[in-house]
């Protein structure tokens, strides 16, 4: 092979570069329409231990800064451990509450924001930023990528998740470092999802926070700018 085609591969290296066929592309924008953050309608029931296999690997397929690959997943299945949790999301939240002003804090207390202790497990998913070693490829200049990656790995692991009928809900409502001294998560190593899985009653068919009257989702024109930032942002939205 010559030092060209080491560079950039072999015409017979490379896969189809073909759309999908419409019934396997329709499935992957149904994932993606369909998937929804699920907190108040977990049911009890164990997950497939193949199911959850899967959806690690999808998030494990994830990009990643330098393919530095920064992620761990930590399955929380036991009680005891979640509870612990779920007393860090109920003084989080309170403090949370209190921050917006009256009327809004009153609707803010009537939503329910975590499922915990009632979905079969949690996943803590964090991001190491010296995974790729004392330079990362990519990494040199923007010293956020290693979370952008895990993130990356986490939307993979919801949407398959989605597509295997198990349910995804995000709480973020921590305190960081409670949540690493309960899981033995070392100082150096950022908490970046904490999750909470398992088979659900139904999903909603829209978000939950626009059906409770919270906020609306913006129609997508409003996100897309030509050539430059033209943002029209409602002060008191
Ligand atoms: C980084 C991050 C953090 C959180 C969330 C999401 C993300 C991306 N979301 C879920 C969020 O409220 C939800 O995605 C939106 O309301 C949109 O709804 P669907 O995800 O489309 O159902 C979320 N939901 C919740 O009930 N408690 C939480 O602490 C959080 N935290």
């Amino acid at each position: 092979m010559s030092r060209i085609e080491q560079k950039s591969g072999t015409a017979n290296d490379l896969t189809s570069g073909e759309a999908f066929a419409p019934a396997e592309r329709d499935a992957v924008y149904r994932a993606i329409a369909t998937r929804r953050d699920v907190r108040g309608e977990f049911l009890p029931d164990p997950l497939c231990e193949n199911a959850l296999s899967r959806i690690l690997a999808a998030a494990h397929q994830a990009p990643s800064v330098g393919l530095s690959q920064p992620w761990d997943f930590i399955l929380v299945r036991d009680r005891e451990t979640r509870s612990r949790i779920a007393e860090i999301f109920a003084r989080a939240n309170e403090e949370a509450a209190k921050r917006f002003p009256a009327q809004k804090q009153a609707q803010y207390r009537t939503l329910k924001l975590e499922g915990i202790l009632s979905a079969p497990l949690n996943i803590c998913v964090t991001s190491d930023p010296a995974r790729g070693g004392p330079v990362i490829l990519g990494a040199t200049h923007m010293a956020d990528t290693d979370l952008f990656s895990t993130v990356c790995a986490i939307q993979n692991l919801w949407l398959a998740a989605r597509a295997e009928g198990i349910g995804v809900g995000w709480v973020s409502i921590l305190h960081e470092d409670q949540v690493k001294s309960v899981l033995g998560i070392p100082d150096r190593i950022r908490l970046v999802g904490y999750l909470c899985l398992g088979h659900v009653r139904g999903f909603h068919d829209r978000p939950e926070l626009e059906k409770r009257g919270w906020r609306r989702r913006d129609d997508v024109k409003k996100h897309v700018h030509e050539e430059k930032w033209n943002v029209q942002h409602d002060p008191d939205d």
